[in-house]
């Protein structure tokens, strides 16, 4: 059995690397910037009103004061010409400033009557002007590799960068293995039960950026486990579901052996998750994970998720990890990584009661995994821990 932490370094080398493609800024939410873009313009491209009022030459600018009003600029059309002494102009938000102007009073300080007007407020030292550049200038590198979110994306637009280089989405194909599994919303025979992992599989990995595809089930044996696996030739990632121990009907790593599969490792030293296995099947990547449903999705959440993020071009690191305190003593832990289901509220981990690998309304109602060391002690209440939040 290999550690956690090898496990993770050995899928990273067996990870692809996802090409490059270019897609229009509204498709590109939650992709993954493949490489540095810079901007093709400067924002605002103009020093711009940043309210509605009137722009004086900044020297002027003293309650009592008065103005003529000589013209207007407003956002999408400049004021054009001289604005001499005791001058003003008319302005709105987002427009270009006068190169004479270097105040903006905002109209709630003014009292106008015809094209006069008149300080009535305390200005006071904000000159209600954005300068040009204030956001960006023309070049300014906006860097990758990032998962753009909706400010991204609106940052993108306004560098006028309509198509975005980002990763491909990788292809990402789950098989579920058993005789007893049907599909939701078929009537299970009496000895039969539902296949979930597959789908929260698919949730966790299509949230990660990949695009998941769910085979048919494949049965427990050799035959259906080899049509399942040609049907998922051309996948960038293979993952398979259950039969992954030492039972007689547990026929996985025999017929991936059979059909070539160059293994990486087989058993992990944690709980749950211990049956996974890793290699490389047909030039693709496959991951076996174990079936219990609470031991595929940790499986999936600490090394899954982080070989789609790899491949999709982000580091290639480790979920991310926080501390808390322990709400309750904690007994020893054994020889094997633990990941325990827990719920973290104000400050304050427990974990929760039931840890048997089977148990998805547990999983349901945790957010976040305890992380026990191998070997680590008895920790009383107040203990600091390391736990990952999802
Ligand atoms: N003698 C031993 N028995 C077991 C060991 C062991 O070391 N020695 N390891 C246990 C551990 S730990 C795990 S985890 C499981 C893993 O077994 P498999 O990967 O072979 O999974 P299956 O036997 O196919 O299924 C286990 C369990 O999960 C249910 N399952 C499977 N697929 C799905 C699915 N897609 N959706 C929902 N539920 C699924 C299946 O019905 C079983 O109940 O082995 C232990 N045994
Ligand atoms: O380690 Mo298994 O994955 O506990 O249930």
């Amino acid at each position: 059995m290999i550690t956690v932490k090898d496990a993770r370094a050995l899928l990273f080398d067996l990870a692809p690397q996802m090409a490059e493609e270019t897609v229009p800024l509204v498709k590109a939410l939650g992709r993954v910037l493949a490489h540095d873009v810079s901007a093709k313009r400067t924002q605002p491209p103009f020093a711009a009103s940043a309210m509605d009022g009137y722009g004086l030459r900044a020297d002027e600018v003293s309650k009592g004061a008065s103005f003529r009003v000589i013209g207007e600029a407003a956002a999408g059309s400049r004021f054009i010409g001289p604005v001499a002494l005791g001058q003003a102009v008319r302005i709105f938000t987002g427009a270009p400033v006068p190169d004479d102007v270097g105040f903006v009073v905002i109209q709630e300080d003014v009292d106008r009557v015809g094209d006069t007007i008149t300080i009535t407020g305390d200005t006071g030292d904000n000159s209600n002007i954005r300068p040009a550049g204030g956001d960006f200038a023309e070049g300014q590198v906006f860097a990758a590799p990032k998962r753009l979110g909706p400010a991204d994306i609106a940052l993108l637009a306004s560098m006028n960068i309509a198509e975005v280089p980002v990763t491909r989405q990788p292809d990402v194909t789950l098989i579920s293995t058993g005789d007893e599994l049907v599909m939701p919303g078929e009537t299970p025979g009496p000895d039969q039960i539902i296949a979930s992992n597959t789908f929260g599989l698919k949730a966790l990995f299509d949230q990660a950026g990949a695009q998941t595809r769910i085979l048919p089930i494949a049965r427990d044996n050799v035959a259906s486990l080899k049509t399942a696996l040609d049907l998922a030739k051309g996948a960038d990632l293979v993952i398979t579901i259950g039969g992954a121990s030492v039972g007689d009907h547990d026929l996985v790593a025999q017929v991936a052996a059979d059909l070539g599969l160059q293994r990486a490792f087989y058993k992990v030293a944690m709980r749950p998750g211990k049956p996974l296995m890793a290699g490389t099947i047909d030039g693709a990547m496959m991951i076996g994970l174990p079936g219990n449903p609470v031991s595929a999705m940790v499986c999936g959440i600490l090394f899954a998720v982080p070989v789609i993020q790899a491949m999709l071009g982000l580091p290639a690191q480790a979920p991310g990890v926080r501390q808390v305190e322990l709400a309750t003593d904690i007994s020893a832990n054994g020889s094997r990584e633990h990941y325990m289901r827990a719920v973290v509220s104000d400050g304050l981990l427990t974990p929760l009661d039931n840890q048997d690998s089977s148990l998805l309304s547990v999983l349901s109602r945790a957010n976040g995994l305890l992380i026990r060391p191998i070997g680590d002690p008895a920790r009383p209440a107040g203990h600091m821990v390391d736990y990952i939040p999802f």
